[in-house]
């Protein structure tokens, strides 16, 4: 991939311009932001309200009242009235306070590498917004509105991909977020709903002021982990549709292999209770139930059946006791994002109640930064176990019977069927498990003059896994168009056509359907969905597959209700 192609892909946005198209509104500031609301901000541009709380909008004015009485009164307030990090014994006059801030964001501008993408800079801005209306940062309402109008706007800061050790927060990807929000300079540019231009012609198409920082507000705006939070919740969001997903293509190739629905037994998982397990048992017991294409085993018979084993092979029969524990680690990574981002994540926090403020590290992502390296490594572990699935199906001796390969028409010799489809898949599947490793163990020199000498990289996890996710989204493509044919070809076995709909259970009927519309190929008895290895280029499947998978359309809304039941 040249750099080019490699930086469109980093600022892919999904649905330009970010403006209202709904209804909806999302409320900031009531401290219950789920998501769901950050995605429905980010990627499709569902409009931001500030609370109308006068609680809350009281509390952000006196924290700015206590800072500037601070400041009068030359009280020692880190940030404030004294330098930064390892140079926090410098003293800042009274004079100075407010210069202090403007330079943060000119000596932290020094990100590196491609642009994030847009949906995750509007991420950002939504739970920064979120964050400062606890009214324990010191930062103007003025200031908070016009996050609220960038966002509705459509108004994107251009941030960097690299810059952040996830401990002082996200400091360096702030830094751009900030200087384009006050105006800074023309050297921090914007996206404006498709088009590039510097942030002072931005505020000037909306008629806004440039604006001078105050003190404590460019500490408020720089110090926390909303950069990395806001990837977080996005890729979270992705990750729960590629888990249902995965359960989807499970149960398509369970239906395939011709397999027993005896291992999802209630009885069975009653006696081992654990949550993720006793959630997948029962999804999966639903998803196959009323199919044609299982062996119908739930009285808890079990014949012997010739070379074929009496009970199914791993994969197949321990899916509940293998999914579970990656069900409730996403379950809890997606409390913790949600908690982080219902968070102040600055400092020092102001008590305005007390009218104290303390100095703290409400800035240092651990949570992200674990909990993307957790995320990864169940993406990877959730794609080993399709990549298993493949390999049974395409092996006759493991499948019961189906075509090597997967072969649609036998009668034409020179068909290989899905041999390179499996091949495509297998370097992919080896990538996932690598971007599995974890991040917030490895150490970088201890930054700056050892004030930060530990850090999270939660931003750095994050920015993996959205590169996780979005390889996850086209190996699960594959995996569904493995899943396609093997039921295609399950259907002709069993009843001697290729409309696997009259013999799917209902539960899958959608999920498969969807599939066949999204590749332009409508279901029919007579050919299963590949025929002839010359008669469609598998690659646009992927494509089309993965980008179906990426913007929420029908192979997503097949799965809805699996997804809504994963809490
Ligand atoms: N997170 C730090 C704030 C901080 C730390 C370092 C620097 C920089 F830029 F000098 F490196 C800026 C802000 C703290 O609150 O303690």
């Amino acid at each position: 991939m040249n750099t080019l192609s490699l930086q469109q892909n980093i600022t892919r946005s999904w649905q330009l311009p970010f403006i209202d198209t709904s209804d909806s509104t999302v409320i900031v500031g009531d401290r219950s932001l789920t998501i769901d609301e950050v995605v429905s901000v980010a990627r499709y541009g569902t409009r931001v309200t500030l609370t109308d709380n006068a609680d809350v909008i009281k509390g952000v004015q006196a924290s700015c009242d206590y800072i500037n009485n601070a400041v009068e009164t030359g009280q020692p307030i880190y940030g404030v009235t004294s330098g930064f990090g390892g140079m926090a014994h410098v003293v800042v006059s009274r004079e100075q306070a407010a210069e202090l801030q403007t330079n943060l964001i000119w000596f932290l501008k020094s990100g590196a590498g491609g642009r994030l993408p847009l949906a995750d800079v509007r991420a950002a801005m939504l739970l920064r917004a979120n964050s400062h209306l606890y009214g324990a940062s010191g930062i103007r309402l003025e200031l908070i509105r016009r996050l609220e109008t960038f966002l509705n706007t459509g108004v994107t800061p251009h941030v960097y991909e690299f810059g952040s050790i996830g401990a002082s927060g996200d400091l360096v990807p702030l830094s751009y977020i900030t200087g384009a929000l006050i105006g800074l300079d023309s050297s921090f540019s914007v996206d404006f709903n498709g088009k590039e231009m510097s942030a002072p012609t931005a505020l000037r198409q909306l008629s806004l002021p440039q604006l001078q920082l105050q003190p404590k507000e460019g500490l408020a705006m720089m110090n926390g982990t909303s950069v990395m939070t806001g990837i977080a919740a996005n890729c979270v969001y992705d990750a729960r549709v590629l888990l249902a997903l995965a359960m989807g293509v499970h149960a398509l190739a369970i239906q395939g292999l011709y397999g027993t629905n005896q291992s999802f037994h209630p009885f069975i998982h009653q006696r081992k209770p654990h949550h993720g397990q006793l959630w997948t048992a029962n999804q999966m017991f639903t998803l196959l139930q009323g199919s044609h294409l299982v062996r119908d085993e739930l009285d808890g018979k079990h014949e012997y059946r010739g070379q074929e084993l009496i009970q199914d092979r791993y994969s197949l029969r321990c899916l509940p006791q293998y999914i579970g524990p990656i069900v409730d680690g996403v379950l809890q990574i997606t409390k913790q994002i949600e908690i982080e981002m219902n968070s102040v994540t600055d400092n020092p926090l102001i008590d305005v109640e007390n009218q104290a403020s303390y100095h703290g590290g409400n800035f240092l992502g651990q949570y992200v930064g674990m909990g993307m390296d957790h995320l990864r490594y169940y993406i990877g572990l959730l794609a080993k176990h399709i990549d298993v699935q493949i390999a049974l199906l395409v092996s006759p001796e493991f499948s019961n019977g189906l075509p090597p390969s997967l072969v649609g028409n036998p009668e034409r010799s020179v068909n290989m069927g899905l041999k390179g489809l499996q091949i495509s898949g297998n370097s992919i599947m080896p990538l996932l498990t690598f971007y599995g490793n974890s991040l917030a163990d490895r150490f970088p020199t201890h930054a700056e003059q050892f004030n930060q000498n530990i850090n999270s990289q939660g931003y750095t996890s994050a920015t993996l896994a959205r590169r996780s996710v979005d390889i996850f989204q086209n190996y699960m493509a594959i995996a569904l168009m493995f899943g396609v044919q093997a039921v295609d070809l399950r259907t002709y076995k069993m009843a001697g056509h290729y409309d696997a709909r009259q013999c799917l259970s209902p539960a899958t009927v959608e999920l498969y359907t969807a599939v066949r519309q999204v590749v332009g190929k409508p279901p029919s008895s007579l050919r299963p969905y590949i025929w002839n290895d010359n008669e469609q280029s598998l690659d646009k499947h992927i494509a089309r597959i993965s980008a179906d998978i990426a913007t929420g359309g029908l192979i997503v809304q097949a799965v809805q209700d699996l997804l809504s039941s994963l809490h």
